[in-house]
Formats: C-alpha cells, structure tokens, sequence
C-alpha cells in the first residue's frame, strides 16, 4: 500500500522529497486537486513585459534552523547557483517602509534609529526598554500581539511596528494574533520573569549549516529568491520526484481511517486504500475530509480560520519610484484596503529599466473593502488609486495582473499553539495513520512548511521502521 500526500504545494512535494531521500518507500502517491503543482508558490512570465511576477511568496528568509534546512533542499535539488540574494547592505535591506499620516516614512533598522526620534513615533524606540521595565507581568496563557506590545513596550510600537508586520506575515489584525505563537521567546520572558526583553538574550539551536547556508552568513544575505522565481524550487522538487505517482486533477473528498491503514475517496468515487497519510491541506479544507467520522477533530481544524488577499502585480515602463527600498506597509489605522505594496525590482534591479511592483489588498479586512464589489476592474481601480497617491506615480503601468487568493493565509489567533496541541494529540492518541504538514499548524513561511515536511516524513520513519 502507497504512502498519499495529499495535496502539491510547496510542502506537499518537499514530503514526496523527504520521503524518497529517507528510502523509505518508492510506493508514493500526491494527490493534487488543480491542473498544477506549487500550491500558492505561483511565478508567472508577464506575456507583455516578460517581467517575473509573482503571486504568491517571493522572498526567503535564510536565518536559523528553518532557513538552513531550506538552504540544504535548495542544494539537494542542484539549485545552489541560481539563488539571487539580497544582501544586508542593500538599500532594499535597510529601507522598509511604513504609510502612516498621508506620509511614507522608514522604519529604524540600525542602533542609531532606535535611539532617535523617528516619525511616525513621538519618542525613540529603546525608551519602550524603559516601559518593559516598569510594567508588572500579566499571567496569561496567551495574549494578542498588539495587547502584549502595547503593555509591554507602548502603543506606538504595536500601533506603527507590530501591526503593519503581521499585516507584513499573515495579511492579518495584531489585535487577534497570538504572541504565545510569534514572538514566545519574549511571551515566556514575560511570564518567567517579568521582563520581555530577557527573551531577546534566549538561547537559540544553533543549525547544522550546510555550504549554502555558511554562505549566506558569511555573505549577510537579508532574504533570497531564485532565477525565474521561488516556482524554479517547486518545479525543480516535481521534477526530480522520480518515481512517485503525481495524479493532478484529484480532489480528495473524504479520509477515512479503518484498522491500521486510511481510505481516500476522490472526486468522481474512486477509492484509494494507504498505509499512512500526509496531509498539507489547509486546516479547514482537512476538516471537510474528516468531520464524518472525527467530528472533534474536524471542530479543532475549522478553528484555524483563514483569510484572502488580493494581489495586484504591476509593471511600468522606466524608473517610476522615489525610494529604493523593499516596499511599504501601511498599519490598519489607516483604514486602506491596501495592506502593502512590494517593490520587486529595488531587491531584484533589471536590465531592462521596467519598474515592478506588487499591491496586496484585503486580507483580514477583505470583508469590509471587497464584499460588495470583488471584480478585477474594481480591484484593479482601488489599487492604481492607492498605489498613484502613496507613491505619486502619474505613469499608466503597461501590464497588469489581478489575482484573488481565497483563504489563502492561516491566523494564528490567540489560542492557537494549544488548539494545534490538541490537534496532534488527537492524532496521536487515536493512533491515527496520518501526518499534518503546511502552513495551518507550526508557521506560515516557506522555511516553516519545508521543515513541518522533513519533520513529519522523520516521525514517519520512526513509526514504521
Ligand atoms: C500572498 C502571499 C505571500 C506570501 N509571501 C511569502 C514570502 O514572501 N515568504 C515566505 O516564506 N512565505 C510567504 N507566504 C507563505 C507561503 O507561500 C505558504 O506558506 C506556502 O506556499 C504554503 O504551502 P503549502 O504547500 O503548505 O500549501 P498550499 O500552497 O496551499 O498547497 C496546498 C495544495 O493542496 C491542494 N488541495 C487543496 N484541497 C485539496 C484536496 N481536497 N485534494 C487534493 N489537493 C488539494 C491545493 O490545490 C494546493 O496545491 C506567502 C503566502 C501568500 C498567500
Ligand atoms: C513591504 C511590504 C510587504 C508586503 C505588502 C507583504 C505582504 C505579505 N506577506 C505575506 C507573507 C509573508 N511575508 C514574509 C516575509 C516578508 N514580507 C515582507 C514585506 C511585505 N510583505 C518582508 C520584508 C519579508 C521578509 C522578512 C524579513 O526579512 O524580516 C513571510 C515569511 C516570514 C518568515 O518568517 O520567514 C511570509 C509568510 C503575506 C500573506 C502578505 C499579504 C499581504
């Protein structure tokens, strides 16, 4: 009997991956519901620019455990030079900015700017230390990011800092995200000790670091991509599964598990008998897989709800920015519909003088902007209207792309690290037959999944051997 993986994201092949390296099994079989691999790991060539656009993500972080191991597949897959890094020096490295007041303004990234007074903030940042120092702990099983920010180390900060970076992560609302989940190292600080930033002096692995990685620290990459975009990694994985069975076009509708084996039924009736599954399904899409016979389960998968952005790539002929820099947030008190704009080609200059650019809209507040009217002129109107004003471009671009990603992007809401807890004990408990991957359960980057793959296909291993 195969061993299924359901679903052909970026975690879904890396768990064919793992799975063929560790020689466990060549009976494989990945289970993917669409006419593609790559899940939201979407590069496409712009047909009138030739521009790379990227709908999904674009960048990779190469630090720690996490950002190592992806380091390591990248190498595994023959892909070491076509990495295209970007260093700490770079301009787009230092200069992330922040929309606040009408105004664009950059956030401090040296010592020098977090103690001085920078706009938006009325006072240097270091003095939020100060705060922390002062404030009494609140004992509590978890709290939301902003709260914690707020108590902690000032309004401002969870105001202008932390709610444009998880609108930056998870297209999300602060106000709902889990710290326990985000920062723990600062949460458990608070609670050990009263003090969050002891947190920032906790001992971290240090990682097994292969060539790519040494060289990414020697070099100070800040993030990284690949030649033709992060698809280049998925198409490069799906090629060199050798061996395992990719049957596209295959919705699973149902997982049930009988006696030391599961059964898929997929769309149209025919049933696939496995002696383990991997699912790197989304949390809630699991859930409709299971609810009939583990209706507990299925209620713990639907709480970890989801949300969707609209991304808007854009491509103009000439130099049409002020600023080189990564790109701009803007913090939910400012009431946009924009969560973001990314400026694809300061990180990643091109030769032939076009100006890319990608606007993020919707995510947590994608009800509230685009309930009424979600049509790619109406998003495309909202999003040159934004883009032309923050930014004062007067040009027209010459290409467009609109796509809506639904559900795209997880929230870890407060409660989130015991609702998985208790998610994977179930599993455990009921000895179930199955592995759950991707980005609903321990992080939502790209390094997360990978590693949530080499993890799982690890746990396998032990179990069967
Ligand atoms: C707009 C955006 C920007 C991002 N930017 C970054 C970034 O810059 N850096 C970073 O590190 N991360 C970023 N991320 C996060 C990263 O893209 C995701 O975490 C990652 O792609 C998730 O991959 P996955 O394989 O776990 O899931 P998915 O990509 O969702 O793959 C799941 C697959 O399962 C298939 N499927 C669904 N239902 C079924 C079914 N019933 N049967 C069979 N198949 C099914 C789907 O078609 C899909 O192919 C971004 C995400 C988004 C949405
Ligand atoms: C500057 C503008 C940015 C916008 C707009 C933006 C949108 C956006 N991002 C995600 C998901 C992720 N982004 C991640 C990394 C990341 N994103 C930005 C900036 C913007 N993102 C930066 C500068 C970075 C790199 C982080 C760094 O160098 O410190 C990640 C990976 C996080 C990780 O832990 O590795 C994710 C995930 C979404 C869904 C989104 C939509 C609005």
């Amino acid at each position: 009997m195969p061993i299924a993986i359901i679903g052909g994201g970026i975690s879904g092949l890396s768990a064919a991956h793992y799975l063929l390296k560790a020689g466990l099994t060549k009976n494989i079989v990945l289970l993917e519901a669409s006419n593609r691999l790559g899940g939201w790991v979407n590069s496409i060539k712009d047909p009138v620019t030739g521009a790379n656009f990227e709908k999904g993500p674009r960048t990779v972080r190469p630090y720690g455990l996490v950002g190592a191991n992806t380091l390591e597949l990248v190498e595994d897959l023959g892909l070491a030079t076509k990495v295209v890094p970007v260093l700490k020096t770079h301009p787009t490295a230092k200069n992330r900015l922040i929309y606040v007041g009408g105004k664009l303004h950059r956030l401090p990234t040296d010592l020098a700017g977090l103690f001085s007074t920078v706009p938006p903030f009325s006072r240097p940042l270091a003095l939020g230390a100060l705060k922390d120092l002062f404030t009494p702990r609140k004992s509590c099983e978890d709290d939301t990011i902003y709260d914690f920010v707020c108590r902690r180390f000032g309004e401002e900060l969870a105001e202008y800092l932390v709610s444009p970076l998880i609108c930056g992560i998870c297209a999300g609302d602060a106000r709902n995200i889990s710290v326990k989940f985000l920062a723990p190292a600062l949460f458990e600080a608070e609670q050990k000790y009263g003090l969050a930033v002891a947190g920032l002096f906790a001992k971290t692995e240090k990682p097994n670091m292969g060539a790519l990685a040494n060289r990414a620290a020697s070099e100070f990459w800040s993030v990284w991509s690949l030649e033709g975009g992060l698809a280049s990694l998925t198409d490069s994985l799906a090629s060199n599964l050798q061996g395992v069975e990719l049957r596209m076009n295959t919705p699973v509708e149902k997982l049930e598990f009988k006696k030391g084996r599961a059964e898929l039924t997929l769309e149209g009736g025919g049933l696939l008998d496995c002696r383990h599954v991997i699912s790197s399904l989304p949390a809630t899409r699991l859930a409709k897989l299971v609810a009939h016979q583990h209706p507990k389960m299925a209620t713990s998968l639907n709480s970890i709800s989801h949300v969707t952005v609209a991304v808007v790539n854009l491509a103009y002929r000439g130099q049409v920015l002020k600023e080189n820099a990564f790109g701009f947030l803007v913090p939910p008190s400012q009431k946009l519909p924009i969560l973001g704009v990314i400026f694809d080609s300061c990180s990643f200059p091109r030769s032939d003088g076009l100006t890319v650019l990608t606007a993020m809209l919707g995510g947590h507040w994608f009800q509230e902007y685009f309930s009424q009217k979600n049509d790619d002129k109406h998003i495309l109107g909202v999003t040159l209207d934004n883009v032309n004003r923050v930014l004062g471009i007067e040009e027209e671009p010459v290409s467009t792309h609109i796509s809506v990603l639904k559900d795209c992007i997880p929230q870890y809401t407060v409660g989130h690290t015991k609702r998985v807890g208790d998610i994977f004990s179930y599993v455990k408990s009921n000895r179930l037959p199955l592995s759950l991957i991707g980005s609903s359960y321990k992080g939502v980057g790209i390094n997360d999944v990978i590693m949530s793959s080499k993890n799982a296909v690890n746990h396998i291993q032990k179990e069967l051997v």
